[in-house]
């Protein structure tokens, strides 16, 4: 089965790299004249699902705003991980989930690949409780093909202090952690391995060195649209990662719901300028040039 790496890289150029995130949140419900339950969920999730059609590489559903309805939340978060994957995208659970190692080993059967609980094509994880403690989900992915976004500089001012914090030997938590996900995919081989990043594209212009210490991972870049960063920065500061950035953008594209016209615009527009944060000037232009002729003849 082709990797996680390998299935993006072709529908980032077929389709976009843009990353939706899927985050029915109470007050995007209420936005849309939806009711704040399961039944609201199922009817924004089927709307968004619809418009975003085949027009991009990523789906991210965020388990928080399911979770919040209990069981009857997680069956709509498995509606809707079945949906984007038979719509051909990929499905990028958003959890966060970071615990022991034997814990890890729970979520990643309900998160990731064929078989588990969710089916997810790749998963956010979270490091607090040390990133070898992660190594279940990174062994589950290696084995399906998956992928895990391990965050290493997230989009909101509140992790700054956290993740600014330095090692004794002067590297900060992020550094640190960035240099052990590039040492695990160097551990398997050349090129983009199974170990994404999460870099918010928030992200201060001055502190984008922490992108060059992930030169064999996809970069997961948060926070475009309603946390302050343009998409238009995203090319500039990730330079470095280029060809390998997923710009993520949930409530600036859903807040154009219910109207499907208007919400399809906006992941149009969206969609557009992931491309151009994407491979601006590089020679991915050429490729996604020749793929874009064949999508806009639909
Ligand atoms: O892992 C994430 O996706 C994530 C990491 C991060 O550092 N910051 C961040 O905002 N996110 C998620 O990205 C989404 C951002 O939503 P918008 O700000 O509405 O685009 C939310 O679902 C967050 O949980």
């Amino acid at each position: 089965m082709a990797s996680f790496v390998e299935r993006f890289t072709d529908l980032a150029i077929h389709r976009s790299p843009l990353c939706l995130g899927l985050d029915p949140s109470e007050e995007l419900l209420r936005l849309w004249g939806l009711e704040n339950d399961a039944e609201g969920l199922r009817r924004f999730c089927g709307s968004v699902l619809e418009a975003a059609d085949d027009l991009v590489a990523v789906i991210k559903p965020q388990t928080g705003f399911f979770e919040r309805f209990g069981p009857e939340g997680l069956n709509e978060l498995a509606v809707a991980t079945a949906q984007i994957r038979s719509q051909g995208s990929l499905c990028l659970i958003d959890a966060k989930r970071g615990d022991v190692a034997g814990t890890m080993k729970g979520y990643a059967s309900a998160m990731l690949g064929a078989g588990s609980g969710f089916g997810g094509d790749a998963v956010t994880v979270s490091a607090y409780l040390g990133f070898g403690a992660l190594l279940p989900v990174f062994d589950r992915a290696i084995a399906l093909g998956a992928g895990v976004f391990v965050v290493v500089h997230s989009s909101n001012p509140e992790g700054r202090l956290l993740q600014d914090a330095r090692h004794p030997d002067g590297r900060t938590v992020a550094e640190a952690l960035a240099d052990d996900i590039t040492t695990f995919n160097a551990n398997q081989g050349a090129g983009i391995g199974v170990l994404g990043a999460v870099v918010g594209a928030t992200i201060d212009p001055a502190a984008t060195a922490i992108i060059d210490r992930l030169p064999q991972s996809l970069i997961l870049a948060p926070g475009v649209g309603a946390q302050g960063a343009e998409m238009a920065e995203v090319g500039p500061k990730f330079r470095s990662a280029q060809g390998r950035v997923l710009p993520s953008v949930s409530r600036a594209i859903l807040r154009h719901g219910p109207s499907p016209v208007a919400l399809r615009d906006a992941i149009e527009r969206y969609r557009e300028a992931a491309w151009s944060a994407w491979d601006a000037g590089s020679s991915l232009a050429a490729s996604r040039g020749h793929a874009r002729t064949a999508v806009v003849r639909r």
